[in-house]
């Protein structure tokens, strides 16, 4: 299932206006920001498909019925354009487990690219909701790839993927590979340059948060 959260009218949509915009973008703190923003409406939005269990808490003058979530999810994110995303993920979700994954474009000099995966943090899955943060989902191999080190180590009982955006062509890559996540989006746009940017997306993510890197 793939979820526009752009389909309403919502403060999400004030943010990924500043985060595209060319000028905004220069204050890399607000960047920032808004993807943390983004991530906790992802969060909020996820947190009301999740169970839920009745647990009896004492309060100062009696016993209160509330509803408490079952279990802690595991957030896991991509980096490093998602570490701002994982942040406000772990606003909402403050007592989760967390895995970190690097996954990143290693160019070729014809300008074609493989992701490397790198460094890798991830806690034991069986059977728990996963959610994956990364600002961007362009072509998908990203994500594809990180699926697939997600599966082999685990067998997660849900997973739920946050972008802020999202390109049509790469979240029908991810569907295929894994056909049960639940992919939740700021928005969504229909293009994708040769190199694999999204049109007319926002640009590089993780330079717009972390500055320029030496390419790999
Ligand atoms: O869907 P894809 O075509 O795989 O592209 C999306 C990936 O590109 C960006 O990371 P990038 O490789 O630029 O690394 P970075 O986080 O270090 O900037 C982004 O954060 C995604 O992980
Ligand atoms: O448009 C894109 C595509 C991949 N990664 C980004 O940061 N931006
Ligand atoms: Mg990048």
């Amino acid at each position: 299932m793939v979820v526009n959260l752009s389909n309403n009218h919502s403060l999400i949509t004030n943010w990924i206006s500043e985060i595209r915009d060319i000028e905004i973008q220069n204050d890399r703190m607000r960047f920032r920001k808004n993807l943390e923003r983004i991530a906790g409406v992802c969060a909020y939005e996820i947190s009301k498909t999740l169970p839920w269990v009745e647990k009896e808490i004492t309060t100062p003058l009696g016993i209160s019925v509330c509803k408490v979530l079952e279990k802690q999810p595991v957030l896991a994110t991509i980096m490093r354009a998602g570490l701002a995303m994982h942040n406000g993920f772990l606003d909402y979700f403050d007592k989760a487990d967390n895995a970190f994954i690097s996954a990143y474009r290693k160019h070729n000099r014809d300008g074609s690219f493989e992701i490397s995966l790198d460094y890798i943090s991830c806690p034991d899955t069986e059977n728990r909701v996963v959610i994956i943060s990364d600002p961007m989902l362009a072509t998908g191999s990203s994500l594809v790839k990180t699926l697939q080190y997600i599966r082999n180590a685990g067998n997660p009982a849900e997973i739920h993927i946050a972008c802020a955006l999202a390109c049509t062509v790469g979240i029908e890559y991810v569907q295929r590979a894994e056909p049960t996540a639940t992919i939740w989006c700021g928005d969504i746009d229909d293009e994708l340059t040769a190199k694999g940017y999204i049109v007319p997306g926002l640009g590089d993510a993780g330079d717009l948060a972390y500055g320029a890197k030496v390419q790999q």
